[in-house]
């Protein structure tokens, strides 16, 4: 378990991480989610000492990271995936890690192989592009085989196998019942991934829930209602109207409609003589909630609305 409590970093006027207090459990994966910029990687630092927290504390399994005996299997970090020596080969580099915390280098091999880095173990890391240097990190964190592990951005630079590949590694790791923290800017990435979710904003916790219910409050049903009959379309509206939903105009041809459901929008459609093309339920994405825990807050109002799948930049506070 990785206990935040009351972390706070500034550099200077900037305040990178502002009062976290979080608990990320064993057995689930939990997403460290936000914008760019939002104190991620600055949090992830401190729980493995690399920073030193302004105050508040962060603890692993109730002791600070400088208090383990062997960090390394305790818990596994990628952070700066780049953050290797240029001259030494894959292998070496891991060799150099294991040795320095008692662990065999057989294990090397064990994890070389498992994030499927066998053939370019030998190459200088140099030569590396980004996706073989995250694998290479994620080899790192496995070597000791912890019980906690905090991957950083994980699938950054990996092609879609790889980005597939770590998706399946953390939930089987957590399905082991180990602590597996991620950070992602990705609300994609992370409805596909994590069963719980932390998100944070210019440093402060927006919410921290189960993925399920981060997304089920607008799982109050939106209805896509099609029609090629303007006038039908508009009678559907009023219909709508009338029954206490919430209607939206989708498109020129479509409405979208909430707390309805698919039955009650055929039926009404079949009332009122409207010829549909289309009746479809829209699963509510993580995008829409993600959106809908930072609109209504001022600070955030400067931010630009994003008009892609992704919400980069929704956030900041
Ligand atoms: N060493 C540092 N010195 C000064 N400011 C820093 C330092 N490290 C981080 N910051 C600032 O702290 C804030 C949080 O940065 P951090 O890298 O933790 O965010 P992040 O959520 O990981 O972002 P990204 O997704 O871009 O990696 C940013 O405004 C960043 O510029």
């Amino acid at each position: 378990m990785i206990t935040l409590n009351g972390l706070t970093k500034r550099y200077g006027d900037k305040t990178a991480v502002d009062d976290l207090s979080v608990e990320i459990l064993p057995g689930r994966v939990t997403g460290l989610l936000g914008p760019n910029g939002a104190g991620k990687s600055t949090t992830m630092r401190m729980i493995v000492g690399h920073d030193h927290p302004t105050s508040g504390r962060a603890l692993i399994n109730a002791e600070p990271y400088a208090a383990l005996r062997h960090p390394l299997r305790e818990v596994g970090a990628l952070l700066d995936a780049k953050a290797l020596h240029p001259g030494r080969s894959g292998r070496h580099h891991l060799r150099v890690m294991a040795s320095s915390n008692g662990i065999p280098w057989r294990r090397v091999d064990e994890v070389i192989g498992m994030v499927g880095l066998d053939k370019v173990a030998g190459r200088r890391t140099g030569t590396f592009s980004l996706g073989m240097s995250q694998r290479l990190g994620i080899a790192g964190a496995l070597l000791g085989d912890p019980e906690i592990l905090i991957f950083d951005e994980p699938v950054n630079g990996l092609d879609l196998e790889g980005v597939r590949w770590v998706r399946g590694l953390a939930r089987s790791l957590a399905a082991e019942g180990r602590t597996v923290f991620i950070s992602s800017h990705l609300l994609s990435e992370m409805q596909l991934t994590a069963d719980h979710l932390v998100v944070i904003g210019k440093g402060r916790l927006i919410a921290d829930e189960p993925i399920k219910e981060v997304v089920a409050p607008d799982s109050a049903a939106a209805v896509r209602i099609r029609s090629p009959e303007a006038e039908g379309l508009r009678a559907l509206e009023c219909w709508f109207r009338v029954a206490g939903r919430t209607v939206e105009k989708a498109a020129a041809d479509a409405l979208t409609v909430r707390g309805t459901t698919v039955e009650e929008a055929g039926d009404a459609a079949h009332e009122l003589g409207v010829r549909l093309h289309e009746l479809r339920g829209e699963t509510p994405s993580l995008e829409d909630a993600y959106l809908r825990l930072t609109t209504g807050r001022a600070e955030y109002s400067a931010s630009p609305r994003p008009s892609g799948a992704e919400a980069e930049g929704r956030t900041g506070r």
